[in-house]
């Protein structure tokens, strides 16, 4: 049973005895308010990443029967309540986060009689000591093999492995027209989720070609995917893909090709002055939808394009 379903229903005894409806158990409020958190160490930065969904629920007839909003707190503001409790109060953890918010909404609107708060939280591993960092969870592995009956192709890869840089980037002194609204800056969180074909050059046959160590190229074309990232200053996204790339490329001698595919996870500072709080690059709204996709394909010199550009 869900908190809801406890809640006493309006009576219909409070009703014009004509009405032929009566509202049962509800509640609203902002769903997947995506907030990232960046706390600074010196040097050393800190992310919390949270998916936080606010429910609430009290005193609530009166907007559905006739129209009447005066006991509605906006879902506009529970959003910005997310954002501006991130900046003020930190995020020492999800249920204190969580318990922050529900204890502020009932206790400071009359109307509002429960509050459910739910969170899911991202957890990020550190790649160096700083402000890289991979998202938890296993990316998949993958590998599409090709034999004619004489030659093999091979092409391995990996999805969904969500990196961050915490600082590091800049974008600026892009082409700008009429419809560029997009302000320039020295500073942003640069993250994406590395989609990653490579293509090897000598695969083996069994015959003359020993064929490589799978497991231990895998495990290396991560680690340099993962060392580029974090180590590259980057101007665009365009340019840390080419990185990449080259970094495989170089370090495993096999490998003659590399693709990828670079989904741009925009995080947007969010504007805290009608708060009367500074956002000193700490709060960001985690966007999921429109993202910029760069995508490209870094080749040995004298190799052949031959991974199908299937995205
Ligand atoms: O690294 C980036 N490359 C772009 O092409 C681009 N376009 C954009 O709006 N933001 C970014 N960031």
């Amino acid at each position: 049973m869900s908190p809801s379903d406890s809640l006493p229903p309006s009576h219909p005894d409070s009703l014009p005895p004509s009405r032929p409806t009566y509202l049962g158990p509800n509640q609203y409020g902002k769903a997947e308010n995506r907030v990232v958190r960046i706390t600074r160490e010196g040097a050393t930065h800190h992310v919390k990443d949270l998916n936080v969904s606010i429910a609430l629920s009290g005193d609530m007839d009166e907007v559905h029967y006739s129209g009447s909003n005066v006991n509605v707190l906006t879902t506009d503001a529970m959003k910005n309540t997310v954002y501006a409790f991130a900046k003020e109060y930190g995020i020492a953890s999800a249920e204190r986060f969580g318990m922050h918010l529900a204890r502020h909404f009932v206790s400071s609107q009359e109307s509002i009689r429960r509050a459910r708060i739910r969170i899911e939280e991202y957890t990020w591993e550190r790649i160096t000591e700083q402000h890289s960092f991979v998202r938890k969870g296993q990316e998949t592995r993958t590998t599409e093999i090709s034999y004619d009956g004489e030659t093999w192709q091979v092409i391995s890869g990996l999805t969904g492995l969500v990196v961050m840089n915490s600082t590091d980037s800049e974008f600026w002194g892009f082409a700008k027209d009429k419809y560029t609204t997009l302000p320039e800056t020295q500073d942003r969180i640069l993250a994406t989720e590395v989609n990653a074909r490579w293509r090897f050059g000598r695969p083996g046959d069994d015959g003359a070609d020993p064929a490589p160590d799978w497991d231990s190229r895998y495990a290396e074309v991560r680690r340099l995917l993962l060392e580029a990232f974090a180590g590259t200053y980057s101007l665009s996204l365009q340019q840390t893909l080419y990185t990449m790339g080259t970094r495989v490329i170089e370090g495993v001698p096999e490998i003659d090709e590399v693709r990828l595919s670079l989904p741009n996870k925009h995080h947007f500072l969010v504007d805290l002055a009608p708060f009367d709080l500074k956002n000193d690059n700490e709060v960001y709204f985690a966007a999921d939808r429109p993202y910029g996709l760069i995508e490209g394909t870094v080749l040995r010199d004298g190799a052949q394009a031959r991974i199908p550009i299937t995205d």
